[in-house]
């Protein structure tokens, strides 16, 4: 699938970063005081290539929603006709994202990626198909639709930049789309389809039977193919996830910063450091997710999250919910007093070189 390719992935502004840490050892407070909110700190003024860094003028969420053939298989607690219910809520303002999103100052969007509804539009713009195959007997998508998800993802980022936005946050909607992202969590980390397995929205012990039985057999056709992201899209996978990775690889070509949230932007993520190497180091894992795989994803990826409080929802909450502490790391290198500026007295002693530097 030779259309798909992604330039050279620019890497955060190297100047930038190494003035913010000198920052870091200027302002009012002990050197390393501000723990982990000075790495993201640093970060950002990388990712902005400029220091003082500036508050996020217009950060976005893009959820990704789309229907999954292998709900078929009962893996999930929710009736697949919830993927198109939940679109029309979040087009209304109320799902928990929603909410998260307001409490962030986050502005939302929803993309249908493949939900196997009518939905309005505007949000219908980068339609690719209908749900999918059924993972575990069929390939998920044609090499032509993986191709156009992988692409509706790049001009959706693209739109999202050029309209203004300086911060992204990636969400999903989908059912059954544990099941999905749990297969492709151990086709690219090499867990078992057990150790991958989670509740997802809430299946009961039988339909996490099915579920791990349904993720063994997509296993079995996504194994061989494991090496090749779009390949692996196409016969594990769904468009969600490959207009994901479209987006994440090319927020990085756009130098934007990112906010992931759970198992299945986990994923895309590592499917897009796959085809864009270097983009990882425009993402920041906003939450640890309750599903299982989640944890071996990051660990592949390199991301330690901001925060873990036993989330399990998707849609970018987990993100959002971190959103506050990367904003107050922004603005904490921004708007802090030096001790010039503040008449403060510096260390006596020489302190400590700062802790692990920030993974540019
Ligand atoms: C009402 C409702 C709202 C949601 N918002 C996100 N999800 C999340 O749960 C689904 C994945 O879980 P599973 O694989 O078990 O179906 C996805 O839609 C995901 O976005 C929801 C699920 C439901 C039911
Ligand atoms: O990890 C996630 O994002 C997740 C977990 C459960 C259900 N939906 C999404």
């Amino acid at each position: 699938m030779r259309d798909v390719e992604f330039p050279e992935v620019p890497r955060p502004d190297e100047q930038a970063r190494r003035q913010a840490v000198a920052r870091q050892e200027s302002l009012t407070k002990p050197v390393g005081s501000l723990g982990r909110l000075e790495e993201l700190g640093v970060w950002i003024a990388a990712c902005q290539g400029t220091c003082p860094t500036r508050p996020f003028a217009r950060p976005r969420l893009v959820v990704f929603a789309a229907d999954h053939g292998v709900a078929a298989n009962g893996v999930s607690a929710y009736p697949p006709e919830v993927t198109a219910q939940m679109v029309t809520n979040l087009l209304t303002g109320g799902a928990a994202a929603n909410v998260a999103a307001a409490n962030a100052g986050v502005g939302v969007r929803v993309a249908d990626i493949a939900v196997d509804a009518d939905t309005p539009g505007p949000i219908a713009g980068h339609k690719v198909r209908r749900g999918s195959g059924v993972i575990g007997r069929e390939d998920a998508l044609t090499e032509a639709e993986v191709v156009a998800a992988v692409q509706a993802g790049r001009t959706i980022a693209d739109e999202e930049v050029d309209g203004g936005a300086d911060l992204l946050v990636v969400g999903d909607m989908g059912i059954a789309n544990t099941t999905v992202a749990a297969t492709l969590a151990a086709a690219l980390t090499g867990i078992e389809p057990v150790a991958a397995v989670g509740r997802g929205s809430g299946v009961d012990d039988r339909g996490w039977m099915r579920k791990t039985t349904s993720i063994r057999d997509a296993l079995r056709r996504g194994r061989p193919v494991a090496h090749d992201p779009l390949n692996l899209l196409r016969v594990s996978g769904g468009a969600d996830v490959a207009a994901l990775t479209g987006f994440l690889a090319q927020a990085a070509v756009r130098r934007t910063p990112v906010v992931l949230d759970g198992l299945l932007t986990g994923v895309a993520a590592l499917l897009a450091e796959d085809l864009a190497p270097g983009a990882a180091r425009w993402w920041v894992a906003g939450h640890r997710s309750a599903e299982p795989a989640h944890d071996a994803v990051l660990r592949q990826l390199g991301k330690e999250p901001l925060v873990d409080l036993g989330l399990r929802l998707g849609e970018g909450t987990g993100a959002l919910a971190a959103l506050p502490l990367l904003t107050l790391a922004g603005r904490a290198l921004g708007e802090m007093a030096t001790y010039e500026e503040a008449g403060v007295s510096g260390p006596v002693i020489a302190p400590p070189p700062l802790p692990g530097a920030v993974r540019d």
